[in-house]
């Protein structure tokens, strides 16, 4: 039998670009394929690995700070080792690398790492189509990373007029140049662009001789880039030295309208919010996930019998924020605990939640019609609740829909 070095691919781009909604596309669409993922969380709170475990033939969290401002690239060898061996039988490994990685640096310890059983599986930048013209202002830096990728995904494109998408594909080529830019929305890419499906039985010598090339391939170009840098005066600042982030968690529940109005007017420099809220009474048979890019904002209600979360967990990111006035805001936006029928109970308190809940039909995987139709319960309804098919105060939100 032939062992065949995994390959390791690396998922980055910036801060809510949709690097996690990609992975687990790539996890739901797997068929077969058994994918280990590594997640490397920003804050201490592990959001992205929440929402990624359970998904994953295998996960492995690196919390609390880039990985690639690690010192001691260990604890990436260790998981690594782990995934690669082959009882785990890993087809291939993907390594979400936080929203401020500096990809280069996780190339670079991944070909460095002294794990012989993988092999360096290129890099996917995914890049925002609403952002990107605004945040490469603000972070010029974000050009290199493209121009290191082996595959640019133009997410979000269902965010961007088609002809700023041509735009948009036209500037990453020309970055990018000669590797493909596809364009996607909730990162539905072929998983063949990134790996062979399952390539069990191979060859040995086709094996070694199409590892090798890679490597090879990717030194000669690594060799050359390293030339360029040192010519226009190295890597310049790392994304991650200008942002800071907060965690916040509370047991209460969260008053929705003040919760709502804090990150309606949310201060320019917080980039990123992400994160469980529980609304208490104001929802009781759902937890509630928040992002928070740029000017984007969206709420989407969890079931909470199909949910791990329980309580609120945010994480904030921004450049020059005050955080202690964040962490403030937060703590004025929990409870008082309504009790529901009481007379102070706010009816109408969840409005400004449900503004910005997208139909599920927006961020869910495409389905057969036929799919649901066989899956659906005698009287349960066909169709949304309301006739436009969103969703209101009232409404029971269907969890069939979240499937
Ligand atoms: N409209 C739209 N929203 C998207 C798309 N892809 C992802 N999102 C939303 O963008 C938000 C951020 O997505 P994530 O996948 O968490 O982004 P990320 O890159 O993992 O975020 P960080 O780990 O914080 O850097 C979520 O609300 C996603 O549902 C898309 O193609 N279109």
């Amino acid at each position: 039998m032939t062992t065949r070095a995994i390959p390791v691919v690396v998922l980055a781009g910036f801060l809510g670009s949709g690097k996690t909604t990609l992975l687990n596309h790539l996890l739901r669409s797997s068929g077969g394929t058994r994918i280990g993922a590594v997640v490397n969380d920003f804050g201490s709170i592990e959001i992205d690995a929440m929402t990624v475990a359970g998904q994953a033939d295998a996960m492995v969290s690196l919390g609390d700070g880039c990985l690639c401002c690690a010192v001691d690239t260990s604890d990436l060898d260790g998981v690594l080792a782990t995934l690669a061996r082959p009882e785990a039988r890993m087809d291939v490994i993907v390594v979400e690398a936080s929203g401020l990685a500096e990809p280069e640096t996780l190339i670079r310890m991944i070909l460095g790492s002294a794990e012989p059983g993988i092999v360096y599986g290129g890099l996917v930048e995914v890049v925002d189509a609403a952002e990107f013209p605004r945040t490469r202002v603000a972070h010029p830096e974000l050009d290199r990373h493209v121009a290191l990728a082996d595959l640019v995904v133009l997410n979000k494109a269902d965010r961007v007029a088609a002809a700023d998408a041509t735009g948009l594909l036209e500037t990453l080529s020309g970055l990018a140049a000669g590797v493909p830019v596809v364009t996607a929305e909730y990162g539905r890419i072929d998983p063949a662009l990134l790996y062979d499906r399952p390539p069990r039985e191979r060859p040995d010598v086709e094996q070694l001789s199409f590892d090798q090339l890679a490597r090879e391939e990717y030194e000669a170009r690594e060799a050359e880039r390293e030339a360029a840098r040192a010519r226009a005066g190295g890597d310049g600042p790392h994304l991650h030295q200008a942002y800071e982030s907060v965690d916040f968690t509370s047991d209460e529940p969260m008053d929705p309208r003040r919760l709502t109005a804090f990150l309606d007017a949310r201060p320019d420099g917080l980039y990123r919010v992400k994160g469980f809220v529980d609304f208490g009474p104001g929802d009781p048979d759902h937890m509630y996930e928040v992002h928070a890019v740029g000017g984007f904002l969206r709420f989407r209600p969890l079931p909470r019998d199909r949910t791990d979360a329980s309580r609120t967990q945010l994480v904030l990111i921004g450049a020059g924020v005050d955080t202690d006035a964040l962490r403030g805001a937060l703590a004025e936006a929990r409870g008082p605990v309504v009790v529901p029928g009481a007379p102070d109970e706010d009816p109408y308190g969840m409005w400004g939640v449900l503004r910005h809940v997208p139909e599920p039909e927006e961020y869910e995987e495409p389905r057969e019609p036929e799919t649901r139709a066989e899956t659906a319960e005698p009287g349960e309804p066909a169709e949304p609740a309301d006739a436009d098919g969103s969703y209101g105060p009232g409404d029971p939100y269907d969890p069939a829909d979240d499937r």
